[in-house]
């Protein structure tokens, strides 16, 4: 496995995988890797013959508030579980080689990075987006792998790929849970340990909506009694949501077909996210 600092070193190494024909594989993350990254190499060594990951945690995604300073990372255990997985080659730049003095250029999304995640952490697609198109452009990737945990950024990133016509093909990976159903996620290292125990009442209620729902409950009265369970048990819910799977919309009300169900909630401060398809029967 090749561990790469420097873009020149990058372009070397991409350059001679294409020139022996083998497609790229990409997998973008900000390291302090668990199972749910894990998976996403494994899916782009399905979709393609080698695998580059990045480990970047890009500052411009974070808000002044937020925990860039607290993400954890762990370098050396991330490249020992990189090395099991059979990935390739890994990306590692530094902030400065990211964006060096002078940088001014932004990607700015509109639709699907509208509300939720975009409301709720202002210029975080914003940052997200412009990472990841440089970073596709570093790799010159054929295929990327993104976690379906993360929906909304995923659905933003399709937007940018579709809009700026950038030749990476984006596959979604379904989220990897842990036994108890809470979303594996970096940021859960920080939940303290009642925190921890009471973190899968999330998934929990999630799939109690969607089954009420699916049975034809009316799905404001349903995700309000599930906001209030979830405030009771000590979250604090910021939303919980049916949306259009892709453009994010509202899902509209009555009408049947496989929405999209949202929700972020604090706990302590940690922001926990997660999703889940909804199949409404429409009245
Ligand atoms: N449980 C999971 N299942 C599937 N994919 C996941 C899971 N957790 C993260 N990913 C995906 O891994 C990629 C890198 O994510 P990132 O490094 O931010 O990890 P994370 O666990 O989501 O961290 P965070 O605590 O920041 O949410 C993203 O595409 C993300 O959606
Ligand atoms: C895609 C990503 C690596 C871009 O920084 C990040 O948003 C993440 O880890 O999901
Ligand atoms: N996992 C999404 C990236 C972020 O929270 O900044």
């Amino acid at each position: 496995m090749q561990v790469i600092r420097d873009l020149a070193g990058l372009r070397e190494a991409t350059a001679s995988l294409r020139a022996s024909g083998r497609r790229l594989g990409f997998v973008p993350t900000m390291g302090a890797l668990h199972r749910g990254h894990l998976a996403l190499v494994e899916e782009a060594r399905r979709q393609a013959d080698a695998v580059a990951v990045s480990i970047f945690v890009n500052p411009l995604q974070f808000g002044p508030n937020e925990d860039l300073s607290r993400y954890p990372r762990d370098e050396a255990g991330d490249l020992e579980k990189l090395r099991g997985a059979g990935c390739d080659l890994v990306w590692l730049p530094s902030v400065e080689a990211m964006y060096p003095p002078g940088a001014a250029t932004v990607i700015v999304v509109g639709g699907p990075s509208e509300g939720f995640e975009g409301s709720a952490r202002p210029g975080h697609f914003r940052g997200m987006s412009t990472v990841c198109t440089k970073l596709f452009n570093q790799t010159r990737a054929d295929v990327a792998v993104f976690g379906e945990k993360d929906w909304q950024q995923l659905q933003v990133v399709r937007r940018v790929v579709a809009d700026l016509d950038l030749p990476v093909r984006i596959i979604g990976h379904e989220t990897v849970r842990e036994e108890d159903g809470l979303a594996f996620s970096s940021r859960n290292q920080r939940l303290s340990p009642a925190q921890r125990a009471l973190a899968p009442m999330l998934a929990r209620v999630m799939r109690e909506a969607i089954t009420a729902m699916g049975r034809g409950a009316e799905p404001d009265a349903v995700l309000g009694q599930a906001l209030a369970e979830l405030l009771q048990a000590g979250f604090a819910p910021d939303y919980l949501a049916l949306v259009e799977p892709a453009t994010l919309r509202p899902w509209p009300s009555g009408a049947g077909g496989e929405a999209r169900l949202l929700a972020a909630a604090g706990l302590g401060d940690v922001r926990l996210l997660d999703n889940m398809a909804a199949i409404l029967p429409g009245r």
